[in-house]
């Protein structure tokens, strides 16, 4: 699909790789909803979207994934504005392991992005007035092999790839033009890694050393990999793995 002309909704656009998603869409010609739990550091990114990309082609609703009401409303206002909705990329998600943020973590990381799938694949759905489209699912390496230092947060992604697969091999949803693919970056340059060395993880130094050994990825270079899920109509299904020392790899079955 090329995405110019495209109207797509991301959540936790506000700052970090929500805002890479955001901003490499509106790039290649999408009209771009944005949706944050953060309004002031929403409200900052949209302006300063709106000066490069123009007034009409961005917006910003505060919005939390863990609210059915909200994002009912999100999706209801963004299809409304953007005039179609083809692109959903559900981005929303935190880190925290300790014993007052480990449910937390599954409600946004693991059911938020559940609760908007659902609600992307009845907005897209061609039987039902949509006109197909693809939901990109941030997931992360961390679901993708086992992490000492982050198990409910790799818990979380694991959860959310094979929930990205299995809808993807729904039927009902190919025929009707909607495609399913899961991105699963390794650390990127955000506030969730920087957040580690103030003690998000079981393990700070250890966790610190792997963040050392791996790297750090820019959150452009994991746009760009957004933006091939976004575009190859040949990708349904696929999960996308990239990280600084391994480059990218679709995760094979
Ligand atoms: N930075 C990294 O190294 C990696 C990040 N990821 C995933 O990428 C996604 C984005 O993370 P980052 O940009 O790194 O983090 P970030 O902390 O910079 O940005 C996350 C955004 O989500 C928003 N948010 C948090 N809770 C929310 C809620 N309940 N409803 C709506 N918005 C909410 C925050 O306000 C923030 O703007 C997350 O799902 C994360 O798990 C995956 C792998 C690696
Ligand atoms: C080290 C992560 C540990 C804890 C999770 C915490 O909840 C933390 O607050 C969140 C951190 C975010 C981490 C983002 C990515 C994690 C990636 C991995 O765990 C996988 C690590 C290495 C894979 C090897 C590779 O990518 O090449």
């Amino acid at each position: 699909m090329k995405v110019d002309g495209k109207g797509a909704l991301v959540t936790g656009g506000a700052q970090g790789l929500g805002k890479a998603f955001s901003k490499i869409l509106l790039q290649n010609g999408a009209k771009v909803f944005f949706t944050d739990i953060n309004e002031e550091v929403g409200k900052t990114t949209l302006t300063e979207f709106q000066q490069t990309y123009g007034q009409n082609n961005v917006r910003f609703f505060k919005a939390d994934v863990t609210s059915t009401a909200q994002m009912k409303e999100s999706f209801d206002m963004a299809k409304s504005w953007l005039g179609g909705l083809h692109v959903v990329v559900n981005n929303a998600g935190i880190g925290g392991e300790g014993d007052d943020m480990w449910e937390k973590l599954i409600d946004i990381n693991l059911k938020g992005p559940i609760r908007c799938s659902r609600l992307a694949v009845d907005y897209m759905r061609r039987d039902k007035g949509g006109e197909g489209g693809v939901i990109v699912n941030i997931a992360s390496t961390g679901g993708l092999r086992p992490n000492p230092y982050g198990p409910v947060y790799s818990g979380s992604k694991a959860g959310l790839i094979m929930y990205s697969r299995s809808i993807a091999a729904n039927q009902e949803y190919t025929s009707n033009g909607v495609r399913v693919c899961t991105l699963c970056p390794s650390f990127a340059d955000t506030a969730l890694v920087a957040n580690i060395s103030k003690g998000t993880t079981t393990n700070t130094e250890a966790a610190l050393a792997l963040v050392n050994q791996v790297g750090i990825m820019t959150v452009e270079e994991v746009a760009d990999c957004l933006h091939e899920l976004v575009t190859d109509d040949s990708k349904n299904g696929a999960v996308l793995a990239v990280s600084k020392h391994q480059g990218k790899t679709y995760v094979p079955f």
